[in-house]
């Protein structure tokens, strides 16, 4: 990779959504915090300033460090970014009654500045904001407006900045994919060197340096992720992987036999663990969702810990974690907060014998499966919906209990299955039941019961980050709930999840 974009996020809803625009023109780039501002080395080509909820009128207003990069590199301003450059260098932005959210069409464009080169006159732009920028520093150049907003587009020839109002990584906004080529490709000069051959090339290179003849336990969980991260470092490091499977007592019905068998093929060295007792001992009466989610990611340690011990030797573990585990986990991007602590990231204990080698941190979900696509891994590997490293834990709501896991264990089976057969798995993202913590009167046999909910819930998404629930067939949601009805006892009422995410998140907990 000779060349990369740094984001900087003040907190914005969209700044994911700005990072996967810039890859999609095979231009790699990463999302830092804006008070962690990284070294730059010759690589980054330009840096771009994301939106946020703040407003730069607040006492508390997120200010970056910018010193070392205004003027040296090319930067664009999105929203809070480009306000905050324009108030920096002692400009107006106010709250003012032309506020903008949704659509909007540019009422005028200066399509010789590079940004806009192409835009068309009157563009459709997608905007959100409340504060308005009324007067623009000397030097600062108008290159759009809106009917409601003057300043809606800037340019900063002396300082090689550039600022707009509007989101040009949402898809209402047209010509946004113009928009950023302009600015990745003809003002920074990035060449498209970021495609999945060149991942796969560029990391097994690194790892090999990085692990040298070091040997290495990876988990394994038969799930896309740690399926790809397995192959990588097999290519890199050879039998010096070795795989672990874990099975913590909250798998789907049958995987664990499944996940073994599919990996019987690939050449890499598998070893399943039973660790039943041991996960769901340690869970026995724990109801809070995070608490779980911590107890979790302690275990899987301990159990690759033990497991790496018996190898001898071993210095590393790898895990199959991406991109969304950990922005969601961990608040490093600042101002975003932790939404839930995936296992594998914001569950690790603090201390830990093995150093951790993640080679898919910072890819997206897709874009693993491209990454996958392109090391010809089977496509029943690659087409699996993902399965959360804590498995039925977190779709247990309350406390949890080996009965509990059996009859989800049988709700699930029913709904995937059904599923498959209907040719609608493929269709949808990612599917699971959910074992709700509420019972519901029910009459069956003309007896009254008083049983189980469960949540059957599929969604549509590209990469986890948002989700929209999947319109299955009335039909189909009418058989699977008789199915599940009849044949899983204490089970008397199924409901179907229509949240999208935000604002739910697709688990449960
Ligand atoms: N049962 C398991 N045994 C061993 N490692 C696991 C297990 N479950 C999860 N992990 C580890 O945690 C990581 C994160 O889990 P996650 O579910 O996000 O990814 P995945 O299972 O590889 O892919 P997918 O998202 O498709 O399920 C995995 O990549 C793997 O390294
Ligand atoms: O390995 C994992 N460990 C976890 O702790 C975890 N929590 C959520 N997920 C998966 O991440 C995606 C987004 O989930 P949420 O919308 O529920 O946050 C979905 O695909 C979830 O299944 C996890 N995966
Ligand atoms: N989307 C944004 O960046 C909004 C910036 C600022 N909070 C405003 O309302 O104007
Ligand atoms: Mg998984």
């Amino acid at each position: 990779m000779q060349n990369k974009i740094i984001i900087l996020d003040f907190g914005s809803q969209y700044t994911q959504l700005i990072a996967r625009r810039v890859r999609e023109h095979n231009v790699y780039c990463e999302i830092h915090p804006y008070h962690h501002v990284p070294e730059l080395d010759e690589t980054v080509k330009g840096v771009i300033l994301s939106g946020s909820p703040s407003s730069v009128r607040d006492e508390n207003a997120p200010i970056p460090q910018l010193n070392h990069i205004i003027g040296k590199l090319p930067v664009l301003g999105v929203c809070y970014g480009a306000q905050y450059l324009a108030q920096s260098y002692g400009g107006v932005v106010e709250a003012s009654d032309s506020r903008e959210y949704g659509r909007a069409n540019l009422e005028f464009v200066d399509n010789k500045s590079k940004l806009f080169l192409e835009v068309e006159d009157s563009s459709q732009v997608w905007m959100s904001h409340g504060d308005t920028i009324m007067q623009l520093p000397d030097g600062f150049e108008i290159i759009a407006s809106t009917k409601d907003v003057k300043v809606a587009g800037y340019h900063v020839a002396e300082k090689n900045i550039y600022g707009i109002q509007f989101h040009p990584e949402v898809y209402h906004t047209i010509q946004g994919t113009q928009i950023l080529y302009n600015f990745l490709i003809d003002i920074c000069g990035c060449i498209q060197d970021w495609s999945p051959a060149s991942f796969v090339e560029s990391t097994i290179d690194s790892l090999k340096s990085q692990l040298g003849n070091d040997k290495v336990v990876l988990g394994l969980s038969g799930g896309v992720d740690s399926s790809v991260a397995a192959i990588l470092l097999h290519r890199a490091i050879g039998n010096n992987l070795t795989c672990i499977f874990v099975d913590q007592g909250l798998l789907r019905k049958n995987e664990y036999e499944n996940v073994l068998e599919s990996y019987k093929h690939m050449g890499l060295n598998v070893i399943g663990v039973n660790a039943k007792d041991l996960f769901l001992g340690e869970l026995k009466g724990v109801s809070d969702p995070e608490t779980k989610r911590k107890i979790i990611g302690r275990l899987f340690i301990e159990v690759f810990d033990g497991e790496a011990k018996k190898i001898k030797d071993v210095k590393w573990l790898a895990q199959g974690t991406i991109y969304p585990d950990v922005i969601e986990s961990v608040s490093v991007n600042g101002p975003s907060v932790t939404i839930k602590s995936h296992h594998n990231v914001g569950g690790l204990p603090e201390k830990m014998n093995l150093k951790v080698v993640e080679p898919l941190r910072l890819l997206f979900k897709d874009e693993v499966r491209r990454v996958g696509h392109e090391m010809k891994i089977s496509p029943t590997i690659l087409g699996r919906h993902p399965f959360p490293g804590p498995g039925l834990a977190i779709r247990i709501l309350g406390d949890i209990t080996p009965e509990k896991v059996t009859l989800l264990q049988e709700v699930d089976h029913i709904f995937i299955e059904g599923l498959k057969s209907n040719g609608l798995y493929d269709k949808v993202w990612q599917a699971g039941a959910m074992l709700l913590p509420v019972q519901s009167v029910g009459v069956m046999g003309d007896e009254r019961t008083y049983e189980s909910v469960v949540a059957l819930r599929a969604v549509q998404s590209t990469d986890g980050m948002t989700a929209d629930w999947v319109h299955l067939p009335y039909e189909f949601l009418s058989r699977i709930s008789n199915e599940i009805i009849n044949k899983v006892r204490g089970v008397n009422r199924v409901v179907y999840d229509i949240s999208s995410k935000p604002p739910a998140t697709i688990e449960w907990e």
